[in-house]
């Protein structure tokens, strides 16, 4: 047990998948896991273990932005011996070649955040995903023949931005192509703590021409992203 989490030990698999959104998680464990059980149900931030191909398999919310994610990624891997941690999210587009519905694969996660600012002394840190985590997912993404790009992407502090689109012309004019809001502390952490991490997301909006996945397309679009989630989990 831990302040945010009501799991017992050996409850949650070494593979965690991690979306913001709790109904995200409720919806991947009861969708797509064989056996899926409830293990934590504090401030409903919601988490559960099953197996997906007879593997173990776990998916635990980690509510919006990194502080958030921080806390449950720590209690994840401190307390409960989580190994391998995918954030299965959601993104803004922010490069005309990624369009809505496109999956990014997270190489690298730019950081707005103050959270990690002073650990790093005089120098910047590079948040990077694991790269057999990111090389068994571009496989399996081409396998099922998705439209993915590998590539950094941003994790900001704000959804709503007051300068808007102009805030990230620093970071679009290198090649950054897709905003949102956990990435950078997931990578950051893993790395700390000798754990393999990755970023998948989908863009369900294109801060550039204001494309947005509608109701019924946005399901269709995470089921891919949810079932290369699993898939890369079962490989591991
Ligand atoms: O869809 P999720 O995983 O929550 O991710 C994105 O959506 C939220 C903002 O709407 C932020 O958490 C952002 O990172
Ligand atoms: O953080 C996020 C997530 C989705 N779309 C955005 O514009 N920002």
């Amino acid at each position: 047990m831990t302040p945010h989490n009501n799991a017992k030990l050996g409850d949650y698999a070494e593979t965690v998948l991690l979306p913001g959104d709790p109904l995200r998680a409720k919806w991947v464990a009861e969708t797509f896991f064989e056996n899926p059980r409830q293990v934590n149900s504090v401030r409903n931030c919601l988490g559960y273990t099953g197996t997906f191909n007879g593997k173990p398999v776990s998916v635990q919310a980690t509510g919006m932005g990194q502080p958030s994610l921080s806390i449950y990624v720590n209690e994840l891997i401190d307390t409960y011996g989580v190994k391998n941690l995918i954030r299965i999210g959601t993104c803004g587009g922010l490069n005309k070649r990624a369009k809505v519905r496109d999956v990014i694969l997270a190489m690298s996660a730019s950081n707005e955040g103050t959270m990690y600012h002073e650990l790093f002394g005089k120098f910047t840190f590079a948040p990077t995903a694991d790269f057999s985590l990111l090389r068994k997912a571009a496989d399996l993404a081409d396998q099922k023949d998705m439209t993915w790009h590998a590539g950094g992407i941003v994790s900001s502090d704000s959804f709503y931005q007051p300068l808007g689109l102009a805030a990230y012309k620093p970071l679009t004019d290198h090649d950054i192509l897709a905003v949102e809001m956990e990435a950078a502390a997931l990578y950051t952490i893993a790395a700390q703590k000798g754990c393999k991490a990755l970023a998948i997301c989908t863009i369900s909006d294109c801060l550039i021409t204001g494309d947005e996945i509608d109701a019924d397309q946005r399901q269709t679009s995470l089921t891919d992203m949810a079932k290369l989630s699993l898939e890369l989990a079962a490989s591991l």
